[in-house]
């Protein structure tokens, strides 16, 4: 791999080829960070705005130049496609198996068909999440020798990529320009991880029983969510208007979106957008989807209430999450309630505000909805 010596060998992960399907997509604007090199303050500004007409009008955004070359996003791919092909499945469903139901913390496999979707029909897809501290837990064999870079790829999305967009995003609510990153630490206490991701084609009786969805419609929990763009289309988010559109696949680009923490700091300015993930386009369903994720959280002990100080909260009002009297969770609590609940309990039958179908649960007292 031409710019990366001394690196261990591992078969190179062929993704598929692009989709020549029509699709409906998303028009997700795209934050240039290599523009924010020259420290110019001009340059942040402009950018500054961009980022946050970007997270209060969609919750999305593409980030391009973000640091890694094109061969480096397609080591960490082929690193990637490590842990699903080449670890036995009693590792995966017993010896490195993540307890999220008793931690409720992501930190080894979730194994294929741990979540219930619809019908009756369990989920397709595993993953494999690796805390920013790799030594935290013993991990398979043959990811050893690639846990340098493993911690490589965490450093350089926490400081390259997570804390340039959180002082954007700071700036977006006239707050000093540290005020998230200062919650962010990459050496606190936290669940800030890595996940790897892979999806496997369904059958037809599956597909028919679930509406084609593939992972349910959903906010992530954290504050920012950092996604690898990848080729094969199944990402949808719900946009404003209430329907459904395409993320388009933009070669070495990252996807940006906001999670429920980044919602509840900034009192509702910048949001947590529902996303789903469903069948891909015909001309991409004989392959597997691989994905890979920095999924970004404040430190733990952080209360997720509202900034109030920022001016721009001031004059555009807070959006209440928690009623008066409940207490605030902590990220710690946030994510834990959220970890553990996923995809394990009941869900309730629902329609909201907009008369949409959707599925209920409390988690820490707040309304968690998911959508089909
Ligand atoms: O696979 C994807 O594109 C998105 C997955 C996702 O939304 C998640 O893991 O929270
Ligand atoms: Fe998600």
């Amino acid at each position: 791999m031409p710019g990366l010596l001394n690196v261990p060998s591992t078969p190179h992960y062929v993704p598929a080829p692009p989709t020549k399907a029509e699709l409906d997509y998303a028009d997700l604007p795209i934050i240039d960070l290599g523009l924010l090199a020259d420290g110019s303050p001009e340059a942040f500004d402009s950018i500054a705005k961009q980022a946050r007409d970007a997270m209060t009008e969609h919750g999305f955004f593409y980030v391009i130049n973000h640091g890694y070359a094109k061969e480096q996003t397609e080591r960490i791919f082929d690193i990637a496609d490590i842990p699903f092909s080449q670890v036995s499945d009693e590792d995966k469903t017993n010896t490195y198996v993540g307890r999220m139901k008793q931690t409720g913390s992501y930190q080894g496999y979730k194994p294929r068909q741990y979540w219930h979707i619809e019908g009756g029909v369990r989920d397709q897809l595993e993953h494999y999440n690796i805390n920013r501290d790799v030594t935290k837990k013993p991990h398979p064999e043959a990811l050893r020798p690639f846990l340098p870079e493993i911690t490589q790829f965490a450093k350089h999305n926490h400081e390259r990529v997570l804390h340039p967009i959180l002082r954007l995003l700071a700036a977006g609510m006239e707050l000093p320009q540290e005020t998230f990153v200062n919650m962010h630490g990459f050496d606190s206490v936290g669940e800030t991880y890595v996940r790897f991701m892979k999806y496997y084609p369904r059958t037809e009786d599956e597909e028919m029983k679930t509406k084609n969805v593939w992972l349910k419609g959903h906010t992530d929990f954290g504050t920012i969510t950092i996604l690898y763009s990848q080729p094969v289309a199944a990402l949808q988010i719900l946009t404003k208007d209430g329907t459904w559109k395409w993320v388009r696949h933009v070669e070495n680009a990252l996807v940006i979106n906001a999670g429920d923490a980044l919602e509840f700091l900034s009192g509702g300015f910048y949001r947590a957008t529902i996303h789903r993930v469903v069948q891909p386009p015909p001309d991409q369903r004989a392959y597997t989807r691989l994905g890979a994720f920095y999924f970004c959280m404040t430190d733990d002990n952080v209360v997720l209430a509202p900034l109030l100080e920022s001016p721009v909260l001031q004059k555009v009002g807070v959006t209440k999450k928690f009623d008066d009297g409940t207490k605030v969770p902590t990220m710690e609590e946030w994510r834990k309630g959220r970890t553990a609940a996923y995809g394990q309990t009941e869900l309730k039958p629902s329609v909201n505000e907009k008369g949409v179908k959707v599925e209920e649960e409390f988690i820490n007292g707040v309304l968690v909805r998911h959508y089909n």
